[in-house]
Protein backbone atom coordinates (compact mmCIF):
# COMPACT_ATOMS: atom_id res chain seq x y z
CA UNK A 1 0.00 0.00 0.00
CA UNK A 2 3.03 2.30 0.73
CA UNK A 3 4.21 1.78 -2.60
CA UNK A 4 0.69 2.86 -4.23
CA UNK A 5 0.25 5.76 -2.54
CA UNK A 6 3.86 6.49 -3.18
CA UNK A 7 3.95 6.27 -6.81
CA UNK A 8 0.42 8.03 -7.05
CA UNK A 9 1.93 11.14 -4.96
CA UNK A 10 5.48 11.37 -7.34
CA UNK A 11 3.26 11.63 -10.47
CA UNK A 12 1.42 14.95 -8.61
CA UNK A 13 2.84 18.06 -8.12
CA UNK A 14 2.22 18.85 -4.45
CA UNK A 15 5.56 16.96 -3.31
CA UNK A 16 8.42 16.34 -4.94
CA UNK A 17 10.13 12.85 -4.38
CA UNK A 18 12.86 14.18 -2.21
CA UNK A 19 10.37 15.20 0.04
CA UNK A 20 9.05 11.67 0.60
CA UNK A 21 11.64 9.14 2.92
CA UNK A 22 10.76 5.23 3.15
CA UNK A 23 11.74 3.48 6.21
CA UNK A 24 10.91 -0.19 6.94
CA UNK A 25 11.69 -2.47 9.60
CA UNK A 26 15.08 -4.37 7.84
CA UNK A 27 14.51 -4.99 4.33
CA UNK A 28 17.49 -2.75 2.96
CA UNK A 29 16.93 -4.81 -0.80
CA UNK A 30 13.30 -3.22 -0.73
CA UNK A 31 14.07 0.47 0.45
CA UNK A 32 16.45 0.67 -2.53
CA UNK A 33 14.28 -0.86 -5.29
CA UNK A 34 11.58 1.99 -4.17
CA UNK A 35 14.43 4.57 -4.02
CA UNK A 36 15.24 4.05 -7.30
CA UNK A 37 12.17 3.35 -8.74
CA UNK A 38 10.90 6.52 -7.73
CA UNK A 39 13.64 8.80 -6.86
CA UNK A 40 12.84 9.53 -3.39
CA UNK A 41 14.71 9.17 -0.03
CA UNK A 42 15.48 5.73 1.77
CA UNK A 43 16.70 5.06 5.00
CA UNK A 44 17.40 3.07 7.77
CA UNK A 45 14.83 3.39 10.56
CA UNK A 46 17.76 3.82 12.86
CA UNK A 47 19.61 6.40 10.08
CA UNK A 48 16.23 8.34 10.40
CA UNK A 49 16.36 12.49 11.16
CA UNK A 50 13.00 12.17 13.34
CA UNK A 51 12.91 15.84 14.45
CA UNK A 52 13.28 17.13 10.53
CA UNK A 53 9.75 15.01 9.50
CA UNK A 54 6.67 16.46 9.56
CA UNK A 55 4.23 14.06 8.33
CA UNK A 56 4.84 10.19 9.28
CA UNK A 57 2.68 8.01 7.42
CA UNK A 58 2.46 4.45 8.94
CA UNK A 59 1.59 1.45 6.86
CA UNK A 60 2.53 -1.66 7.92
CA UNK A 61 0.44 -4.58 9.77
CA UNK A 62 -1.65 -3.39 11.88
CA UNK A 63 -0.50 -5.87 14.50
CA UNK A 64 2.45 -4.14 14.87
CA UNK A 65 0.75 -1.01 15.68
CA UNK A 66 1.77 -0.96 19.49
CA UNK A 67 5.31 -1.66 19.14
CA UNK A 68 6.19 1.14 16.46
CA UNK A 69 3.68 3.74 18.20
CA UNK A 70 6.16 3.01 21.12
CA UNK A 71 9.42 3.03 19.27
CA UNK A 72 8.19 6.59 17.79
CA UNK A 73 6.78 7.99 20.97
CA UNK A 74 10.09 9.08 22.38
CA UNK A 75 11.15 11.10 19.44
CA UNK A 76 8.16 13.49 18.41
CA UNK A 77 7.33 16.83 18.93
CA UNK A 78 3.75 18.38 19.12
CA UNK A 79 3.74 19.26 15.61
CA UNK A 80 4.35 16.56 14.16
CA UNK A 81 1.29 14.18 12.49
CA UNK A 82 0.87 10.31 12.52
CA UNK A 83 -1.20 9.71 9.35
CA UNK A 84 -2.33 5.57 9.67
CA UNK A 85 -3.46 3.99 6.62
CA UNK A 86 -3.92 0.49 8.93
CA UNK A 87 -7.49 -1.38 8.97
CA UNK A 88 -9.27 -1.12 12.11
CA UNK A 89 -6.63 0.76 13.66
CA UNK A 90 -8.50 3.37 15.68
CA UNK A 91 -7.86 6.79 16.29
CA UNK A 92 -8.20 6.81 19.94
CA UNK A 93 -6.04 3.71 20.08
CA UNK A 94 -3.37 5.12 18.28
CA UNK A 95 -3.73 8.49 20.82
CA UNK A 96 -3.41 6.27 23.50
CA UNK A 97 0.07 5.00 22.70
CA UNK A 98 1.42 8.29 21.83
CA UNK A 99 1.97 11.60 23.88
CA UNK A 100 -0.92 13.43 24.98
CA UNK A 101 -2.50 15.57 21.97
CA UNK A 102 -0.38 14.12 19.45
CA UNK A 103 -2.16 14.86 16.26
CA UNK A 104 -3.14 11.60 14.88
CA UNK A 105 -5.02 10.99 11.46
CA UNK A 106 -6.32 8.06 10.47
CA UNK A 107 -7.12 7.63 6.33
CA UNK A 108 -8.01 4.46 3.82
CA UNK A 109 -6.60 4.55 0.33
CA UNK A 110 -6.89 2.33 -1.71
CA UNK A 111 -4.64 -0.02 -4.25
CA UNK A 112 -5.35 1.98 -7.21
CA UNK A 113 -3.39 5.65 -5.45
CA UNK A 114 -0.59 3.72 -8.36
CA UNK A 115 -2.35 5.35 -10.85
CA UNK A 116 -3.83 8.45 -9.38
CA UNK A 117 -7.55 6.65 -8.77
CA UNK A 118 -7.81 5.53 -5.08
CA UNK A 119 -11.30 6.54 -3.23
CA UNK A 120 -9.87 7.71 0.12
CA UNK A 121 -11.03 8.32 3.50
CA UNK A 122 -9.64 10.69 6.22
CA UNK A 123 -11.02 10.37 9.46
CA UNK A 124 -8.97 13.00 11.84
CA UNK A 125 -8.08 12.39 15.59
CA UNK A 126 -9.27 14.17 18.47
CA UNK A 127 -6.13 16.45 18.15
CA UNK A 128 -5.51 16.87 14.47
CA UNK A 129 -5.72 20.57 13.85
CA UNK A 130 -7.61 22.24 10.85
CA UNK A 131 -4.53 22.66 8.77
CA UNK A 132 -3.10 19.11 9.28
CA UNK A 133 -6.08 17.72 8.16
CA UNK A 134 -6.69 19.75 4.54
CA UNK A 135 -2.84 19.05 4.55
CA UNK A 136 -3.53 15.21 4.95
CA UNK A 137 -6.49 15.88 2.27
CA UNK A 138 -4.40 17.43 -0.49
CA UNK A 139 -1.98 14.61 0.40
CA UNK A 140 -4.83 11.52 -0.41
CA UNK A 141 -5.98 14.02 -3.36
CA UNK A 142 -2.61 14.20 -5.12
CA UNK A 143 -3.77 10.27 -5.56
CA UNK A 144 -7.22 10.19 -6.58
CA UNK A 145 -10.74 11.33 -4.75
CA UNK A 146 -10.31 11.78 -0.83
CA UNK A 147 -13.60 12.73 1.50
CA UNK A 148 -13.49 13.29 5.23
CA UNK A 149 -15.73 11.08 6.79
CA UNK A 150 -17.03 10.60 10.35
CA UNK A 151 -15.02 7.32 12.26
CA UNK A 152 -17.17 5.54 12.55
CA UNK A 153 -17.87 5.00 9.00
CA UNK A 154 -14.77 3.78 8.73
CA UNK A 155 -15.32 -0.25 8.67
CA UNK A 156 -17.87 0.31 6.18
CA UNK A 157 -15.93 2.85 3.78
CA UNK A 158 -12.95 -0.11 4.65
CA UNK A 159 -15.73 -2.82 3.19
CA UNK A 160 -16.54 -0.63 -0.07
CA UNK A 161 -13.36 0.84 -1.24
CA UNK A 162 -10.39 -0.14 0.91
CA UNK A 163 -11.38 -3.41 -0.20
CA UNK A 164 -13.59 -2.84 -2.60
CA UNK A 165 -10.48 -3.21 -5.76
CA UNK A 166 -10.51 -6.79 -4.55
CA UNK A 167 -13.97 -7.39 -5.48
CA UNK A 168 -13.20 -6.21 -9.25
CA UNK A 169 -10.73 -8.00 -10.00
CA UNK A 170 -12.37 -11.24 -8.87
CA UNK A 171 -15.52 -10.07 -11.39
CA UNK A 172 -12.90 -9.74 -13.87
CA UNK A 173 -11.17 -13.11 -12.65
CA UNK A 174 -14.83 -14.37 -13.80
CA UNK A 175 -15.65 -12.60 -16.67
CA UNK A 176 -12.01 -13.54 -18.30
CA UNK A 177 -12.63 -17.22 -17.74
CA UNK A 178 -16.04 -16.66 -19.37
CA UNK A 179 -14.73 -15.23 -22.11
CA UNK A 180 -11.74 -18.24 -22.31
CA UNK A 181 -14.43 -20.75 -22.00
CA UNK A 182 -16.41 -19.78 -25.20
CA UNK A 183 -13.28 -19.33 -27.17
CA UNK A 184 -12.19 -15.54 -26.45
CA UNK A 185 -8.08 -15.19 -26.44
CA UNK A 186 -7.57 -14.48 -22.75
CA UNK A 187 -6.02 -11.16 -22.98
CA UNK A 188 -8.75 -10.01 -25.25
CA UNK A 189 -11.28 -11.39 -22.84
CA UNK A 190 -9.66 -9.58 -20.01
CA UNK A 191 -9.45 -5.97 -22.20
CA UNK A 192 -13.25 -6.07 -22.96
CA UNK A 193 -14.09 -6.92 -19.26
CA UNK A 194 -11.94 -3.76 -18.41
CA UNK A 195 -13.33 -1.67 -20.74
CA UNK A 196 -16.69 -2.53 -20.02
CA UNK A 197 -16.43 -1.95 -15.94
CA UNK A 198 -14.15 1.08 -16.67
CA UNK A 199 -17.16 2.25 -19.47
CA UNK A 200 -19.69 1.72 -16.75
CA UNK A 201 -18.02 3.28 -13.87
CA UNK A 202 -17.73 6.70 -15.85
CA UNK A 203 -21.11 6.50 -17.12
CA UNK A 204 -21.66 6.72 -12.40
CA UNK A 205 -19.23 9.63 -12.66
CA UNK A 206 -20.34 11.41 -15.46
CA UNK A 207 -24.47 11.33 -16.13
CA UNK A 208 -27.69 11.98 -13.78
CA UNK A 209 -28.91 9.11 -13.84
CA UNK A 210 -28.71 6.16 -10.73
CA UNK A 211 -27.18 2.41 -11.85
CA UNK A 212 -30.66 1.62 -11.41
CA UNK A 213 -31.89 3.65 -14.70
CA UNK A 214 -28.61 3.02 -16.32
CA UNK A 215 -29.15 -1.00 -15.34
CA UNK A 216 -33.13 -0.50 -16.67
CA UNK A 217 -31.73 1.35 -19.83
CA UNK A 218 -29.13 -2.12 -20.81
CA UNK A 219 -32.60 -4.24 -20.24
CA UNK A 220 -34.26 -4.86 -22.92
CA UNK A 221 -37.47 -6.75 -22.41
CA UNK A 222 -37.33 -10.56 -22.79
CA UNK A 223 -33.43 -9.91 -23.98
CA UNK A 224 -29.67 -10.48 -23.11
CA UNK A 225 -29.59 -8.64 -20.04
CA UNK A 226 -32.20 -9.75 -18.76
CA UNK A 227 -31.19 -13.10 -19.15
CA UNK A 228 -27.86 -12.13 -17.71
CA UNK A 229 -29.31 -10.53 -14.53
CA UNK A 230 -31.98 -13.37 -13.87
CA UNK A 231 -28.61 -15.56 -13.98
CA UNK A 232 -26.83 -13.49 -11.36
CA UNK A 233 -29.69 -13.23 -9.32
CA UNK A 234 -30.10 -17.09 -9.17
CA UNK A 235 -26.41 -17.26 -8.09
CA UNK A 236 -26.62 -14.33 -5.46
CA UNK A 237 -25.56 -11.75 -7.42
CA UNK A 238 -25.86 -8.28 -5.71
CA UNK A 239 -26.45 -9.69 -2.31
CA UNK A 240 -23.06 -11.23 -2.53
CA UNK A 241 -21.61 -7.96 -3.05
CA UNK A 242 -23.66 -6.47 -0.26
CA UNK A 243 -22.20 -9.66 1.66
CA UNK A 244 -18.56 -8.75 1.00
CA UNK A 245 -18.78 -5.18 1.65
CA UNK A 246 -20.97 -6.39 5.15
CA UNK A 247 -18.10 -9.24 5.61
CA UNK A 248 -15.32 -6.84 5.45
CA UNK A 249 -16.63 -4.65 7.56
CA UNK A 250 -17.02 -6.53 10.14
CA UNK A 251 -13.73 -7.91 10.26
CA UNK A 252 -12.88 -4.35 10.28
CA UNK A 253 -14.72 -3.57 13.63
CA UNK A 254 -13.52 -7.06 14.78
CA UNK A 255 -9.64 -5.70 13.88
CA UNK A 256 -10.18 -2.79 16.19
CA UNK A 257 -11.73 -4.69 19.15
CA UNK A 258 -8.54 -6.80 18.64
CA UNK A 259 -6.31 -3.99 18.67
CA UNK A 260 -8.03 -3.37 22.22
CA UNK A 261 -7.29 -6.31 23.81
CA UNK A 262 -4.12 -6.52 26.11
CA UNK A 263 -1.60 -8.93 24.88
CA UNK A 264 -1.27 -12.26 27.06
CA UNK A 265 2.13 -13.21 27.04
CA UNK A 266 2.35 -17.05 26.60
CA UNK A 267 5.49 -19.31 27.17
N1 LIG B 1 -3.25 -3.59 0.60
C1 LIG B 1 -4.27 -2.76 0.54
O1 LIG B 1 -5.03 -2.71 -0.45
C2 LIG B 1 -4.53 -1.80 1.66
C3 LIG B 1 -3.83 -1.91 2.85
N2 LIG B 1 -4.08 -1.06 3.88
C4 LIG B 1 -3.31 -1.18 5.10
O2 LIG B 1 -1.95 -1.00 4.76
C5 LIG B 1 -1.13 -1.73 5.66
C6 LIG B 1 -0.08 -2.49 4.90
O3 LIG B 1 -0.70 -3.43 4.05
P1 LIG B 1 0.10 -4.04 2.83
O4 LIG B 1 0.81 -2.97 2.10
O5 LIG B 1 -0.88 -4.86 2.10
O6 LIG B 1 1.16 -4.94 3.61
P2 LIG B 1 2.69 -5.32 3.23
O7 LIG B 1 3.02 -6.49 4.07
O8 LIG B 1 2.83 -5.41 1.76
O9 LIG B 1 3.53 -4.07 3.71
C7 LIG B 1 3.83 -3.84 5.04
C8 LIG B 1 5.14 -3.08 5.08
O10 LIG B 1 5.41 -2.68 6.43
C9 LIG B 1 6.79 -2.85 6.69
N3 LIG B 1 6.93 -3.00 8.14
C10 LIG B 1 6.52 -4.03 8.90
N4 LIG B 1 6.83 -3.80 10.20
C11 LIG B 1 7.40 -2.58 10.26
C12 LIG B 1 7.93 -1.79 11.30
N5 LIG B 1 7.93 -2.22 12.56
N6 LIG B 1 8.43 -0.58 11.00
C13 LIG B 1 8.45 -0.13 9.72
N7 LIG B 1 7.99 -0.85 8.68
C14 LIG B 1 7.46 -2.06 8.96
C15 LIG B 1 7.17 -4.08 5.91
O11 LIG B 1 8.56 -4.07 5.63
C16 LIG B 1 6.35 -3.91 4.64
O12 LIG B 1 7.06 -3.17 3.68
C17 LIG B 1 -2.05 -2.62 6.48
O13 LIG B 1 -2.15 -2.09 7.77
C18 LIG B 1 -3.38 -2.56 5.77
O14 LIG B 1 -4.46 -2.62 6.65
C19 LIG B 1 -4.98 -0.03 3.76
C20 LIG B 1 -5.68 0.13 2.62
C21 LIG B 1 -5.57 -0.75 1.49
O1 LIG C 1 -7.14 -6.64 3.38
C1 LIG C 1 -6.84 -5.74 4.18
O2 LIG C 1 -6.91 -5.93 5.42
C2 LIG C 1 -6.40 -4.40 3.66
C3 LIG C 1 -7.23 -3.28 4.19
C4 LIG C 1 -8.06 -2.79 3.04
C5 LIG C 1 -7.52 -3.50 1.90
N1 LIG C 1 -6.59 -4.33 2.24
Amino acid sequence: MAEAMISGMVQSDLVTPSQIIVSNRSNTNRLNELKYKYGIQAQKREDLDFATIDLFVLAMKPKDIDSVLESLRPHLNPHQTIISVLAGITTSHMESHLPEKQQVIRVMPNTSSMIGESATAIAPGAHAPKDRIYLTKSLMESFGEAYIIDEAHMDIFTGIAGSGPAYFYNLMEHMEQAGIEAGLDGELARSIGAQTILGAAKMIQEREETPTELRENVTSPNGTTAAGLNALDLHGGGKAVSAAIKGAASRSKEMSKQAEQPLVATN
